[in-house]
């Protein structure tokens, strides 16, 4: 769903390398952490995704397209096909919680009726239903985040970039968060998130991606473990998230 072959990216030319030939593939219906410390390139790569900013070197295949050479005109059609996340939420305050997730659906130009459908169906997904008239003010951040995934994934994209979306959060509400975006990806969207939050990491074990200095330095779904392992592991996940929603009820 999402390929990278040997990917580099300067921001300067002849400056230093945000991304260091790297090379990944993340299958449909995947959920992918990518891990590093500041200013190790998360966000570069997500940008490259969605052909914010373009490669130096190398190739970015995104959903079937070569996004690199992409002309312009084709760019808000990549877009549809991505539901982005990032730290700070970026909702719209005098909007309430129902319309800062149907404004999406209009700028696609959706018909009335699929919008009625859509959007409280989309707030049920998240955890948000009883909220669709609440201003972003009104709502805890944890609840904020909530808006801005379900105004993400309202228009059904097969791929959701989150960036530090729990960054502003403390770690209950992150690890919530979390499952949330979990739940999406078991509706079959390929997730990627970016975070530093190595206790998420920890309890979710998924494929983790980490990048040191703009280099890919480990990528799990690669052999980095061995198949009986592999699985001992999604075990524990299992176990931690079931300890996770009892201690909910
Ligand atoms: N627009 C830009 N112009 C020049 N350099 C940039 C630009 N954006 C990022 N960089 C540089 O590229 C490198 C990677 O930055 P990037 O934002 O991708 O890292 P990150 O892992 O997402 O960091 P953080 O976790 O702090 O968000 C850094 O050295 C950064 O200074």
């Amino acid at each position: 769903m999402i390929r990278f072959e040997h990917v580099t990216k300067r921001y300067a030319a002849g400056g230093p390398a945000a991304l260091d030939d790297v090379s990944l593939d993340i299958d449909r219906g995947e959920f992918v952490f990518v891990v590093g410390a500041s200013g190790s390139g998360k966000s570069t790569l997500m940008r490259l995704v969605t052909r914010e900013i373009t490669p130096t070197a190398g190739s970015i295949l995104v959903a079937g397209r070569d996004v690199a050479p992409m002309p312009e005109r084709k760019v808000p059609s990549l877009r549809r096909d991505i539901g982005v996340v990032f730290q700070d939420f970026r909702l719209l305050e005098g909007k309430t919680v129902y319309q800062n997730v149907a404004f999406v659906l209009r700028v696609l130009g959706s018909k009335r009726h699929q919008i009625k459908q859509l959007v409280p169906e989309t707030l049920d997904l998240v955890g948000l239903d009883g909220m669709a008239g609440r201003l972003p003010h009104e709502l805890s951040g944890g609840e904020q985040q909530r808006v801005a995934i379900a105004r993400a994934v309202v228009k059904k994209p097969p791929i959701l970039l989150a960036d530090e979306p729990t960054g502003n959060l403390d770690p209950d509400t992150s690890a919530e968060i979390v499952k949330v975006l979990d739940r999406i990806n078991k509706t079959g969207t390929t997730v990627a998130m970016a975070t530093h939050d190595q206790g998420i990491v920890d309890v979710f074990q998924k494929r983790v991606i980490e990048l040191k200095n703009g280099e890919l330095v480990r990528d799990e779904a690669r052999g980095g473990y061995a198949r009986d392992e592999t699985r001992e592991r999604e075990r524990a996940a299992q176990r931690a998230v079931e300890a996770l929603e009892r201690d909910e009820d």
